[in-house]
Protein backbone atom coordinates (compact mmCIF):
# COMPACT_ATOMS: atom_id res chain seq x y z
CA UNK A 1 0.00 0.00 0.00
CA UNK A 2 1.12 3.27 -1.06
CA UNK A 3 1.86 5.86 1.81
CA UNK A 4 -1.04 8.32 0.49
CA UNK A 5 -3.50 5.55 1.16
CA UNK A 6 -2.00 4.75 4.11
CA UNK A 7 -2.98 7.78 5.37
CA UNK A 8 -6.22 7.90 4.54
CA UNK A 9 -7.19 4.84 5.44
CA UNK A 10 -5.77 5.47 8.88
CA UNK A 11 -5.09 8.49 9.95
CA UNK A 12 -4.87 8.21 13.59
CA UNK A 13 -2.59 4.60 13.58
CA UNK A 14 0.47 4.54 14.25
CA UNK A 15 4.33 5.97 14.45
CA UNK A 16 4.93 5.01 10.89
CA UNK A 17 4.17 8.25 9.27
CA UNK A 18 6.18 9.98 11.25
CA UNK A 19 5.85 12.95 13.51
CA UNK A 20 3.30 15.05 12.05
CA UNK A 21 1.11 11.87 12.18
CA UNK A 22 2.80 10.98 15.61
CA UNK A 23 1.25 14.00 17.23
CA UNK A 24 -2.16 13.28 16.41
CA UNK A 25 -2.34 10.21 18.49
CA UNK A 26 -2.00 12.52 21.13
CA UNK A 27 -4.89 11.25 23.40
CA UNK A 28 -4.98 14.55 25.92
CA UNK A 29 -5.69 17.54 23.37
CA UNK A 30 -5.96 21.15 24.90
CA UNK A 31 -6.97 24.28 22.85
CA UNK A 32 -6.91 27.89 24.91
CA UNK A 33 -8.31 30.78 22.97
CA UNK A 34 -8.85 34.28 24.42
CA UNK A 35 -6.59 37.56 25.07
CA UNK A 36 -5.66 39.11 28.71
CA UNK A 37 -7.81 41.32 28.69
CA UNK A 38 -10.49 40.46 26.29
CA UNK A 39 -13.68 39.27 27.63
CA UNK A 40 -12.61 35.89 28.84
CA UNK A 41 -10.43 32.91 28.16
CA UNK A 42 -11.77 29.75 27.03
CA UNK A 43 -10.12 25.97 27.45
CA UNK A 44 -11.24 22.43 25.14
CA UNK A 45 -9.92 19.63 26.99
CA UNK A 46 -10.12 16.59 25.17
CA UNK A 47 -9.75 13.14 25.69
CA UNK A 48 -10.50 13.02 29.64
CA UNK A 49 -12.48 9.49 30.25
CA UNK A 50 -15.78 9.41 31.67
CA UNK A 51 -17.02 9.49 35.39
CA UNK A 52 -14.37 11.47 37.04
CA UNK A 53 -15.67 13.72 39.78
CA UNK A 54 -14.61 17.24 39.44
CA UNK A 55 -16.21 20.49 41.29
CA UNK A 56 -15.96 23.77 40.09
CA UNK A 57 -13.81 24.48 43.57
CA UNK A 58 -11.25 22.15 42.75
CA UNK A 59 -11.07 24.12 39.83
CA UNK A 60 -10.82 27.58 41.42
CA UNK A 61 -8.32 25.78 44.27
CA UNK A 62 -5.78 25.85 41.60
CA UNK A 63 -6.60 28.93 39.88
CA UNK A 64 -6.50 31.01 43.45
CA UNK A 65 -2.69 28.28 43.77
CA UNK A 66 -1.65 30.53 40.83
CA UNK A 67 -2.87 34.19 41.21
CA UNK A 68 -0.35 33.66 44.71
CA UNK A 69 3.14 34.95 45.10
CA UNK A 70 4.84 37.85 46.35
CA UNK A 71 5.67 40.31 43.93
CA UNK A 72 2.72 39.46 41.45
CA UNK A 73 1.33 43.13 40.33
CA UNK A 74 -2.44 44.76 41.33
CA UNK A 75 -4.64 42.07 38.61
CA UNK A 76 -3.81 39.08 40.89
CA UNK A 77 -5.58 40.85 43.77
CA UNK A 78 -8.68 41.29 42.25
CA UNK A 79 -9.11 38.96 39.38
CA UNK A 80 -11.32 36.49 40.21
CA UNK A 81 -11.41 34.08 37.61
CA UNK A 82 -14.71 33.50 37.30
CA UNK A 83 -15.77 29.83 35.87
CA UNK A 84 -18.27 28.92 33.20
CA UNK A 85 -18.80 25.30 32.96
CA UNK A 86 -19.84 25.06 28.98
CA UNK A 87 -19.62 21.27 28.57
CA UNK A 88 -18.28 17.55 28.90
CA UNK A 89 -19.19 17.93 32.82
CA UNK A 90 -22.87 17.07 34.05
CA UNK A 91 -23.57 16.77 37.52
CA UNK A 92 -20.13 17.06 38.93
CA UNK A 93 -18.91 13.87 36.96
CA UNK A 94 -16.68 14.17 33.00
CA UNK A 95 -18.55 12.78 30.31
CA UNK A 96 -15.97 11.79 27.90
CA UNK A 97 -16.59 14.51 25.86
CA UNK A 98 -14.84 17.54 25.03
CA UNK A 99 -15.08 19.47 28.46
CA UNK A 100 -15.51 22.83 27.51
CA UNK A 101 -14.60 26.23 30.25
CA UNK A 102 -14.87 29.62 30.38
CA UNK A 103 -12.88 32.23 32.71
CA UNK A 104 -14.34 35.58 32.44
CA UNK A 105 -12.09 38.33 33.08
CA UNK A 106 -12.91 41.03 35.91
CA UNK A 107 -11.80 43.83 33.93
CA UNK A 108 -13.50 43.37 30.88
CA UNK A 109 -15.67 46.65 31.35
CA UNK A 110 -13.54 48.46 31.59
CA UNK A 111 -11.20 47.19 28.72
CA UNK A 112 -14.47 46.93 26.35
CA UNK A 113 -13.89 49.80 23.90
CA UNK A 114 -9.95 49.09 23.69
CA UNK A 115 -10.21 45.40 23.45
CA UNK A 116 -13.77 45.63 21.41
CA UNK A 117 -13.95 42.62 18.49
CA UNK A 118 -15.88 45.36 15.78
CA UNK A 119 -14.71 48.29 14.47
CA UNK A 120 -14.36 51.26 15.59
CA UNK A 121 -12.17 51.80 18.38
CA UNK A 122 -9.42 54.50 17.80
CA UNK A 123 -6.95 53.94 20.89
CA UNK A 124 -3.11 55.01 20.48
CA UNK A 125 -1.13 52.05 18.93
CA UNK A 126 1.75 51.11 21.48
CA UNK A 127 4.88 51.68 19.51
CA UNK A 128 7.18 51.40 21.45
CA UNK A 129 8.08 47.33 21.84
CA UNK A 130 9.60 45.74 24.83
CA UNK A 131 12.31 44.02 24.41
CA UNK A 132 12.18 40.22 25.86
CA UNK A 133 8.60 40.39 25.36
CA UNK A 134 6.33 39.65 22.22
CA UNK A 135 6.00 42.88 21.12
CA UNK A 136 8.23 43.77 18.26
CA UNK A 137 8.57 40.32 16.63
CA UNK A 138 5.41 39.59 17.03
CA UNK A 139 4.23 43.08 15.21
CA UNK A 140 6.88 42.22 12.38
CA UNK A 141 5.78 38.83 11.77
CA UNK A 142 2.00 39.74 11.35
CA UNK A 143 2.27 42.65 10.13
CA UNK A 144 1.17 44.95 12.94
CA UNK A 145 1.87 48.79 13.76
CA UNK A 146 0.33 48.22 17.58
CA UNK A 147 2.00 45.79 20.28
CA UNK A 148 -1.53 45.51 22.08
CA UNK A 149 -2.29 43.38 18.80
CA UNK A 150 0.66 40.98 20.06
CA UNK A 151 1.09 41.33 23.68
CA UNK A 152 -2.85 40.46 24.46
CA UNK A 153 -2.00 36.81 23.50
CA UNK A 154 1.59 36.63 24.17
CA UNK A 155 0.52 37.22 27.58
CA UNK A 156 0.67 34.77 30.78
CA UNK A 157 -2.87 35.77 31.16
CA UNK A 158 -3.51 32.51 28.80
CA UNK A 159 -1.71 30.03 31.57
CA UNK A 160 -4.91 30.78 33.54
CA UNK A 161 -6.19 28.47 31.10
CA UNK A 162 -3.94 26.02 30.78
CA UNK A 163 -4.13 25.83 35.14
CA UNK A 164 -8.15 24.82 34.23
CA UNK A 165 -7.14 21.93 32.26
CA UNK A 166 -4.79 20.72 34.99
CA UNK A 167 -6.99 20.57 37.25
CA UNK A 168 -8.97 18.35 35.58
CA UNK A 169 -5.99 16.59 34.34
CA UNK A 170 -4.11 16.32 38.23
CA UNK A 171 -7.66 15.09 39.73
CA UNK A 172 -7.29 12.32 37.10
CA UNK A 173 -3.79 11.48 37.42
CA UNK A 174 -4.57 11.40 41.52
CA UNK A 175 -6.95 8.03 40.27
CA UNK A 176 -3.47 6.01 39.71
CA UNK A 177 -1.71 7.81 42.88
CA UNK A 178 0.17 10.44 41.25
CA UNK A 179 0.67 13.63 43.06
CA UNK A 180 2.28 16.79 41.58
CA UNK A 181 3.71 19.60 43.34
CA UNK A 182 6.28 22.21 43.19
CA UNK A 183 8.19 24.92 44.96
CA UNK A 184 10.52 28.31 44.37
CA UNK A 185 14.58 27.05 44.68
CA UNK A 186 15.42 30.21 43.32
CA UNK A 187 14.78 34.11 43.34
CA UNK A 188 16.83 36.35 42.07
CA UNK A 189 20.06 36.18 43.29
CA UNK A 190 18.76 33.58 46.44
CA UNK A 191 18.93 30.15 45.57
CA UNK A 192 18.58 27.00 48.08
CA UNK A 193 20.69 23.40 47.63
CA UNK A 194 17.81 20.92 47.59
CA UNK A 195 19.51 18.29 49.23
CA UNK A 196 16.69 16.08 49.95
CA UNK A 197 13.35 15.28 48.11
CA UNK A 198 10.77 17.01 49.57
CA UNK A 199 7.56 14.92 50.11
CA UNK A 200 4.35 15.66 49.47
CA UNK A 201 2.74 16.79 52.62
CA UNK A 202 6.37 18.85 52.67
CA UNK A 203 5.62 20.83 49.56
CA UNK A 204 1.41 21.04 50.70
CA UNK A 205 2.60 22.68 54.36
CA UNK A 206 4.06 25.36 52.49
CA UNK A 207 1.14 25.19 49.54
CA UNK A 208 -0.25 29.01 50.85
CA UNK A 209 2.87 30.91 51.47
CA UNK A 210 3.75 33.76 49.38
CA UNK A 211 6.88 32.60 48.07
CA UNK A 212 6.16 28.77 47.79
CA UNK A 213 9.79 28.05 49.14
CA UNK A 214 10.42 25.40 51.96
CA UNK A 215 13.37 27.29 53.27
CA UNK A 216 11.86 29.80 55.44
CA UNK A 217 14.69 32.10 56.17
CA UNK A 218 15.57 32.09 52.27
CA UNK A 219 12.00 32.61 51.65
CA UNK A 220 12.33 35.85 53.62
CA UNK A 221 15.97 36.80 51.56
CA UNK A 222 13.25 36.31 48.22
CA UNK A 223 10.91 38.66 49.67
CA UNK A 224 13.17 41.48 50.64
CA UNK A 225 15.49 41.06 47.27
CA UNK A 226 11.43 41.58 45.71
CA UNK A 227 10.43 44.42 47.48
CA UNK A 228 14.43 45.88 46.77
CA UNK A 229 13.62 45.55 42.90
CA UNK A 230 10.17 46.69 43.14
CA UNK A 231 11.77 50.03 44.95
CA UNK A 232 13.73 51.06 41.67
CA UNK A 233 11.26 49.58 38.96
CA UNK A 234 12.84 46.71 38.04
CA UNK A 235 12.03 42.94 37.16
CA UNK A 236 13.64 39.26 39.39
CA UNK A 237 12.97 36.06 37.30
CA UNK A 238 14.27 32.60 39.56
CA UNK A 239 13.35 28.48 39.21
CA UNK A 240 10.91 26.55 40.64
CA UNK A 241 11.16 22.40 41.08
CA UNK A 242 8.45 20.50 39.83
CA UNK A 243 7.80 17.10 41.31
CA UNK A 244 5.69 13.81 40.80
CA UNK A 245 5.07 11.42 43.24
CA UNK A 246 3.95 7.80 42.50
CA UNK A 247 4.16 7.98 38.34
CA UNK A 248 4.28 4.36 37.19
CA UNK A 249 7.37 3.16 35.35
CA UNK A 250 7.38 2.82 32.14
CA UNK A 251 5.24 6.19 30.53
CA UNK A 252 6.72 7.24 27.33
CA UNK A 253 8.72 5.20 25.22
CA UNK A 254 12.17 4.92 23.85
CA UNK A 255 11.61 4.21 20.78
CA UNK A 256 11.34 7.41 18.67
CA UNK A 257 12.15 10.72 19.66
CA UNK A 258 9.04 12.57 19.54
CA UNK A 259 7.66 9.36 21.96
CA UNK A 260 10.53 10.48 24.55
CA UNK A 261 8.55 11.73 27.97
CA UNK A 262 11.92 13.77 28.87
CA UNK A 263 11.72 15.90 25.61
CA UNK A 264 7.79 16.20 26.11
CA UNK A 265 8.38 16.94 28.99
CA UNK A 266 10.78 19.91 28.32
CA UNK A 267 8.83 20.69 25.17
CA UNK A 268 5.93 21.21 28.02
CA UNK A 269 8.09 23.30 30.16
CA UNK A 270 9.41 25.58 27.39
CA UNK A 271 6.35 26.99 26.42
CA UNK A 272 5.46 28.44 29.70
CA UNK A 273 6.24 32.24 29.18
CA UNK A 274 9.36 33.37 30.06
CA UNK A 275 10.84 29.71 30.73
CA UNK A 276 14.17 29.97 29.32
CA UNK A 277 15.61 26.53 30.65
CA UNK A 278 14.68 22.72 32.10
CA UNK A 279 16.54 20.55 33.93
CA UNK A 280 15.60 16.68 34.23
CA UNK A 281 16.94 15.38 37.77
CA UNK A 282 20.13 16.44 38.40
CA UNK A 283 20.82 16.88 34.74
CA UNK A 284 23.65 20.10 34.95
CA UNK A 285 25.43 18.72 37.83
CA UNK A 286 25.85 15.07 36.27
CA UNK A 287 27.35 16.73 32.90
CA UNK A 288 30.40 17.18 34.98
CA UNK A 289 30.62 14.39 37.26
CA UNK A 290 32.25 10.70 35.89
CA UNK A 291 30.04 8.49 34.46
CA UNK A 292 30.48 6.08 37.82
CA UNK A 293 29.06 8.44 39.85
CA UNK A 294 26.49 10.15 37.21
CA UNK A 295 23.70 7.22 37.39
CA UNK A 296 21.32 5.07 39.83
CA UNK A 297 22.37 2.04 40.78
CA UNK A 298 20.04 -0.69 40.72
CA UNK A 299 19.18 -2.96 43.65
CA UNK A 300 16.84 -6.10 44.08
CA UNK A 301 15.03 -6.97 47.59
CA UNK A 302 14.32 -9.96 47.58
CA UNK A 303 11.57 -9.91 50.36
CA UNK A 304 9.52 -7.26 48.71
CA UNK A 305 10.01 -8.89 45.37
CA UNK A 306 11.21 -5.92 43.70
CA UNK A 307 14.16 -3.63 42.14
CA UNK A 308 14.99 -0.38 43.81
CA UNK A 309 17.31 2.31 43.22
CA UNK A 310 18.79 4.09 46.45
CA UNK A 311 18.88 7.60 44.21
CA UNK A 312 17.07 9.47 41.89
CA UNK A 313 19.62 11.48 39.59
CA UNK A 314 18.00 10.74 36.85
CA UNK A 315 14.94 12.65 37.99
CA UNK A 316 12.46 9.50 37.43
CA UNK A 317 13.59 8.88 33.55
CA UNK A 318 15.67 6.41 31.76
CA UNK A 319 15.64 6.29 27.98
CA UNK A 320 12.70 8.35 27.18
CA UNK A 321 10.83 6.21 29.79
CA UNK A 322 9.46 7.16 33.46
CA UNK A 323 11.28 4.84 36.09
CA UNK A 324 8.54 4.69 38.47
CA UNK A 325 10.70 7.14 40.70
CA UNK A 326 9.84 10.31 41.74
CA UNK A 327 10.07 12.61 38.51
CA UNK A 328 11.70 15.84 39.36
CA UNK A 329 12.38 18.39 37.06
CA UNK A 330 13.17 22.28 37.08
CA UNK A 331 12.23 25.16 35.45
CA UNK A 332 14.05 28.12 34.75
CA UNK A 333 12.21 31.81 34.36
CA UNK A 334 13.95 34.88 32.82
CA UNK A 335 13.48 38.38 34.73
CA UNK A 336 10.13 39.69 33.14
CA UNK A 337 10.31 41.81 30.59
CA UNK A 338 7.99 44.86 31.68
CA UNK A 339 9.48 47.47 33.98
CA UNK A 340 8.03 49.89 36.20
CA UNK A 341 10.68 51.80 35.88
CA UNK A 342 10.91 51.78 32.16
CA UNK A 343 15.01 51.71 30.96
CA UNK A 344 15.02 49.22 28.14
CA UNK A 345 16.47 51.06 25.21
CA UNK A 346 14.02 50.26 22.19
CA UNK A 347 12.88 52.33 18.83
CA UNK A 348 9.54 53.82 18.09
CA UNK A 349 8.43 51.60 15.33
CA UNK A 350 6.55 54.72 13.71
CA UNK A 351 9.15 57.32 13.89
CA UNK A 352 12.06 54.84 13.93
CA UNK A 353 13.44 57.16 16.49
CA UNK A 354 15.41 55.83 19.76
CA UNK A 355 13.27 55.80 22.65
CA UNK A 356 12.66 53.21 25.81
CA UNK A 357 10.48 50.48 25.97
CA UNK A 358 5.98 51.32 27.35
CA UNK A 359 5.36 50.98 30.58
CA UNK A 360 2.37 48.46 31.16
CA UNK A 361 1.20 46.98 34.28
CA UNK A 362 3.11 44.50 35.42
CA UNK A 363 4.67 41.79 38.15
CA UNK A 364 8.38 42.33 39.75
CA UNK A 365 8.18 38.33 39.39
CA UNK A 366 5.77 35.48 38.59
CA UNK A 367 7.63 32.61 39.67
CA UNK A 368 5.56 31.06 42.38
CA UNK A 369 2.77 31.01 39.40
CA UNK A 370 4.80 29.84 37.16
CA UNK A 371 5.32 27.05 39.23
CA UNK A 372 1.66 25.67 39.75
CA UNK A 373 1.51 26.49 35.64
CA UNK A 374 4.72 24.09 35.29
CA UNK A 375 2.56 21.55 37.81
CA UNK A 376 -0.03 21.65 35.05
CA UNK A 377 1.96 20.92 31.74
CA UNK A 378 3.86 18.30 33.43
CA UNK A 379 0.61 17.28 34.45
CA UNK A 380 -0.83 17.22 30.75
CA UNK A 381 1.99 15.32 29.88
CA UNK A 382 1.41 12.23 31.75
CA UNK A 383 -2.04 12.23 31.56
CA UNK A 384 -1.93 11.46 27.59
CA UNK A 385 0.63 9.63 28.42
CA UNK A 386 -1.07 7.15 30.88
CA UNK A 387 -4.22 7.57 28.88
CA UNK A 388 -2.09 6.13 25.62
CA UNK A 389 -0.62 3.55 27.95
CA UNK A 390 -3.61 2.35 29.87
CA UNK A 391 -6.22 3.58 27.64
CA UNK A 392 -10.09 3.35 28.89
CA UNK A 393 -13.46 5.47 28.08
CA UNK A 394 -14.36 5.27 31.60
CA UNK A 395 -12.07 6.29 34.52
CA UNK A 396 -12.99 2.84 36.17
CA UNK A 397 -11.54 0.91 33.08
CA UNK A 398 -8.83 3.10 33.02
CA UNK A 399 -7.65 2.42 36.86
CA UNK A 400 -8.54 -1.14 36.10
CA UNK A 401 -6.23 -1.38 33.23
CA UNK A 402 -3.74 0.29 35.39
CA UNK A 403 -4.18 -2.00 38.35
CA UNK A 404 -3.55 -5.06 36.20
CA UNK A 405 -0.29 -3.66 34.64
CA UNK A 406 1.30 -2.59 38.28
CA UNK A 407 0.31 -6.20 39.49
CA UNK A 408 1.88 -7.31 36.40
CA UNK A 409 5.09 -5.91 37.12
CA UNK A 410 4.95 -7.79 40.40
CA UNK A 411 5.13 -5.28 43.20
CA UNK A 412 2.59 -2.97 43.92
CA UNK A 413 3.44 -1.48 47.65
CA UNK A 414 6.64 -0.75 46.62
CA UNK A 415 5.73 1.83 43.97
CA UNK A 416 4.74 4.48 46.26
CA UNK A 417 8.16 4.50 47.90
CA UNK A 418 9.42 6.05 44.46
CA UNK A 419 13.09 4.63 44.41
CA UNK A 420 11.33 1.14 44.36
CA UNK A 421 9.78 -0.22 40.95
C1 LIG B 1 2.74 33.46 35.48
C2 LIG B 1 3.47 34.42 34.57
C3 LIG B 1 3.30 35.79 34.74
C4 LIG B 1 3.98 36.68 33.93
N1 LIG B 1 3.82 38.03 34.15
C5 LIG B 1 4.51 38.91 33.40
C6 LIG B 1 4.41 40.31 33.65
O1 LIG B 1 3.68 40.74 34.54
N2 LIG B 1 5.15 41.13 32.88
C7 LIG B 1 5.96 40.69 31.87
O2 LIG B 1 6.61 41.49 31.21
N3 LIG B 1 6.07 39.37 31.61
C8 LIG B 1 5.36 38.48 32.34
N4 LIG B 1 5.47 37.13 32.07
C9 LIG B 1 6.37 36.69 30.98
C10 LIG B 1 5.87 37.08 29.58
O3 LIG B 1 4.57 36.61 29.35
C11 LIG B 1 6.85 36.53 28.54
O4 LIG B 1 8.13 36.97 28.80
C12 LIG B 1 6.45 36.99 27.13
O5 LIG B 1 5.23 36.36 26.76
C13 LIG B 1 7.51 36.66 26.07
O6 LIG B 1 7.75 35.28 25.99
P1 LIG B 1 9.21 34.65 26.27
O7 LIG B 1 9.72 35.31 27.49
O8 LIG B 1 8.98 33.19 26.47
O9 LIG B 1 10.07 34.98 25.09
C14 LIG B 1 4.82 36.21 32.89
C15 LIG B 1 4.99 34.82 32.72
C16 LIG B 1 4.33 33.93 33.56
C17 LIG B 1 4.52 32.45 33.36
C1 LIG C 1 -2.92 38.58 33.97
C2 LIG C 1 -2.01 37.72 34.34
O1 LIG C 1 -0.66 37.87 34.22
C3 LIG C 1 -0.21 38.94 33.45
C4 LIG C 1 0.91 38.43 32.63
C5 LIG C 1 1.57 39.51 31.93
C6 LIG C 1 2.47 39.14 30.82
O2 LIG C 1 2.98 40.05 30.13
O3 LIG C 1 2.69 37.94 30.61
C7 LIG C 1 1.40 40.85 32.31
C8 LIG C 1 0.48 41.26 33.40
O4 LIG C 1 -0.77 41.63 32.86
P1 LIG C 1 -1.75 42.78 33.42
O5 LIG C 1 -1.25 44.06 32.83
O6 LIG C 1 -3.10 42.45 32.90
O7 LIG C 1 -1.70 42.77 34.91
C9 LIG C 1 0.24 40.08 34.34
O8 LIG C 1 -0.68 40.39 35.32
C10 LIG C 1 -2.34 36.44 34.94
O9 LIG C 1 -1.40 35.71 35.22
O10 LIG C 1 -3.55 36.16 35.10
Amino acid sequence: MNLEVARRRYPLRGNTFGARQARLLTMIRFLTAGESHGQGLVVVLEGVPAGLAISEAEIQGELGRRRLGFGRGPRMRFEKDELTLLGGIRHGRTLGSPIAIEIHNSEWPKWQEEMSPSLGATTKPLSTPRPGHADLTGMLKYGFDDARDVLERASARETAARVVAGAIAKKMLAEIGVSILSHVISLGQVSLLVEELPQPKDLAEIDASEIRCFDRSKEELMIAEIKAAAKVGDSLGGAAQVVAWGVPVGLGSHVHWDRRIDGLLAHALMSIQAIKAVEIGDGIEVSSKLGSQAHDAVFWDSQENSYYRTTDRAGGVEGGMTTGAPLIMTAYMKPLATLNRPVLETVDVATKQATVSFKERTDVTAVPAMGVVAETMVALVLLDEAVRKFGGDSVSEFVRNYSSYVQALGNTDSKSQGTHL
